[in-house]
């Protein structure tokens, strides 16, 4: 595989007696996006600051686009790295446009790729008002388009998407899947496990400062343990369901005239295979996010 963008050997980062994050592992690549996900407190957003170089580790080392974040050489790499914090508050004053001017010379970029930027991520029409009228979904955009100057390999949002509706939270992961796809790292942080469904290559569960798991969704949930549930609606409910074993033993009846049967992935296509004529409808339920997060925590209260 290609090289690391970002790559975390043991680390550990404790405030006073408050361990934030033990022994973390972990390796991003480029063109993958990554969710981070855990509780309040889970230690999320001291990792992406390890990763930043804005904090050092009380153990373990960060290499951040093949350097030490933190070191005396981190200057150079920093202007490769974007990041949108948890909280960004903007001058209300400002307009979009000089928002943007001020952190490019901050970040010491061209301003002149700053309209592009701002196109990209859907403000051209906007860069001339004030951010102060702008809506929480604009601002969390003006963020994204700071994040993005001087084209960063790897960005690094500290939940980008809490507070948008389910619409602007679409264009949001549009915007990182095109990143992403040009080759960028992104990592984003999120407690809205859901929503990740179907929006990054990975998952990495956090709880109480330590790595839970580390994969794909499908690999997660066979990790988890949780099997999906095959429900179907017969044109007519057969009475054996209910008088006793025939055909349809393993199969539980649900409200509504369905019938319900909890099978291992690997024995999914056979059984849909044999399903008889008389099915009129199919649903695979498969665990969600949140479930998976579920199980894990569970196994970890159970340890
Ligand atoms: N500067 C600090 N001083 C003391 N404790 C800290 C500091 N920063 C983080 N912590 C503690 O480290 C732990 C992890 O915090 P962190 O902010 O990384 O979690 P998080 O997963 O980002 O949480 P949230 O979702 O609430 O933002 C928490 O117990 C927090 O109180």
């Amino acid at each position: 595989m290609n090289e690391a963008t970002i790559r975390l050997d043991g680390v550990t980062k404790t405030f006073g007696r408050q361990v934030a994050v033990q022994d973390i592992d972990l390796v991003l690549h480029p063109g993958e996006c990554v969710g981070l996900v855990g509780h309040n407190g889970a230690g999320k957003s001291t990792l992406i600051k390890l990763m930043l170089g804005l904090i050092r580790p009380s153990a373990g080392t960060v290499r951040t686009l093949g350097g030490d974040p933190a070191g005396a050489e981190a200057g150079r790499a920093r202007a490769a790295l974007g990041y949108l914090p948890e909280n960004v508050a903007f001058q209300p004053a400002m307009t979009g446009a000089e928002t943007l001017a001020f952190y490019a010379r901050l970040k010491r970029q061209d301003v002149r790729a700053n309209a592009g930027l701002l196109a990209r991520v859907g403000l051209a029409g906007a860069a001339r008002r004030r951010v102060g009228t702008y809506s929480k979904g604009m601002r969390q955009r003006l963020g994204l388009a700071q994040a993005l100057l001087g084209q960063p390999r790897a960005l690094l949002l500290d939940e980008p998407t809490s507070g948008l509706d389910p619409a602007a939270r679409q264009e949001f992961y549009e915007i990182l899947r095109a990143l992403r796809d040009a080759g960028a790292c992104v990592l984003l942080s999120s407690h809205a496990l859901a929503e990740l469904e179907g929006q990054v290559d990975r998952v990495v569960v956090m709880d109480r400062g330590r790595k839970m798991a580390d994969g794909s969704l499908s690999a997660l949930r066979r990790l988890a343990g949780i099997r999906p549930r095959l429900r179907i609606r017969l044109a007519e409910a057969p009475r054996a369901v209910v008088n006793g074993p025939d055909d349809w033993a393993g199969w539980s009846p649900l409200p509504g005239g369905l019938l319900e049967t909890v099978c291992d992935e690997a024995d999914l296509p056979g059984l849909l295979r044999d399903l008889p004529p008389e099915v009129t409808e199919v649903d695979i339920v498969r665990p969600s996010l949140d479930d998976v997060y579920a199980a894990f925590l569970r196994r970890e209260g159970d340890a």
